[in-house]
């Protein structure tokens, strides 16, 4: 059993959840949702789908080939689509501690969080910058998170995640590139079941630099990251160029794409196969993916949007919870 949190409400999470419980219904990777019944029941009364407010993870399991279940969650405000309410922030922060508890508890093998607006929650009071380091932060292993997000033909992990494009060279260090690495090449073992995992670090400036002609990054923090990295064992290439490392001919050469920030990492990615990316954050013991975009605000409550990458989402926590399963059987 897996536990999927809320999401704002004014966005698509309710539409795609709807539609994440018609396809795996009768799947073996049940859910339970962390909602308002009442917000979910007026979406899915117009669909034919059933929503059941349940009172544990036991009864969920029981009711979920019949109906979602839900975990009651109240919210404050109404949910108004396209319209989001920081009034509501404290329901949707509320939806995700409590999938974190459930799950350190071992009452559901992991957590699926449907998408936050880091603005409205901001505006709500939410010191995090997105779920990624809130996630650390509930289960005491802050500082320990990474953010991969992982496609059928490309896993990226970003370095620096959700900082100003001038905050993030800032911030980038030799220390921090091999730390995310060395967590990605564990992600890649644990996670993701490959034995002797390969990555690829890109460079920062165009042509990776091009032997210092635009940008030092490369010789200064980067080849000394691989460096460190290779003398622990761990199989690289790098630093590359960024613009070429993504075709297909260079994605054979590697497992996991090390990236210097945000949208180095996210922009192949979400080109190559939005619908299904997933964003898995690595490095911690809690079990967690999402979907790869956002709230959507601008078709919610329209009933276009597509819930696949949510689907692949829960598949993928649910793998994920296996090959852990797996891994500590055979270290025991
Ligand atoms: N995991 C998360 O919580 C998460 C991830 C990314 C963005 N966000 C938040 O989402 C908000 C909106 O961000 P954005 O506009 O940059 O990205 P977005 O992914 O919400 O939307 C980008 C475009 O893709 C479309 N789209 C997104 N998901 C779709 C789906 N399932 N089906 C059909 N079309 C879809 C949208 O309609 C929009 O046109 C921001 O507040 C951001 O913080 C949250
Ligand atoms: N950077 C992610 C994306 O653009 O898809 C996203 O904002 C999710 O961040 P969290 O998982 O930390 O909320």
């Amino acid at each position: 059993m897996l536990a999927l949190t809320m999401g704002d409400p004014a966005g698509i999470g309710g539409e795609i959840a709807l539609g994440a419980w018609t396809a795996l219904r009768e799947d073996e990777t049940p859910f339970v949702m962390l909602a308002d019944p009442r917000w979910l029941s007026g979406m899915a009364g117009g669909r034919g789908i059933a929503v059941r407010p349940v009172d544990s993870v036991e009864e969920a399991g029981r009711v979920f080939a019949e109906a979602l279940p839900v975990l009651p969650v109240p919210l404050p405000a109404p949910a108004i689509p396209g319209h989001p309410n920081p009034a509501n922030g404290s329901a949707v922060t509320a939806s995700i501690e409590r999938a974190v508890r459930l799950a350190t508890e071992n009452r559901v093998g992991g957590i699926v969080t449907n998408p936050i607006s880091k603005i409205v929650l901001k505006r709500a009071g939410f010191a995090h910058p997105g779920h990624t380091e809130f996630l650390g932060a509930l289960t005491g292993q802050a500082g320990r998170e990474v953010m991969m997000l992982a496609g059928p033909s490309l896993r990226v992990v970003p370095v620096t995640v959700h900082l100003s494009l001038r905050d993030a060279i800032d911030k980038l260090s030799t220390d921090l590139i091999v730390s995310v690495a060395r967590t990605a090449a564990a992600s890649l073992r644990r996670d993701f079941g490959i034995a002797s995992p390969r990555l690829a670090v890109a460079g920062l400036n165009p042509h990776a630099g091009e032997n210092g002609l635009m940008g030092e990054e490369e010789r200064t923090l980067v080849a000394p990251a691989i460096a460190a990295l290779r003398a622990e064992g761990i199989e690289v290439i790098g630093p590359l160029p960024p613009d070429t490392m993504f075709t297909a001919l260079q994605r054979e050469r590697y497992d996991a794409a090390i990236c210097m920030y945000h949208d180095q990492a996210l922009i192949p990615l979400k080109t190559l196969d939005m619908a299904h990316g997933v964003n898995v954050t690595i490095g911690l013991d809690l079990v967690r993916t999402s979907p790869d975009h956002g709230t959507a605000f601008d078709i919610a409550g329209r009933h276009v949007a597509d819930p696949t990458s949510l689907i692949s989402a829960i598949r993928l926590a649910d793998i994920i919870r296996r090959n852990r399963a797996r891994a500590n059987r055979s270290h025991a």
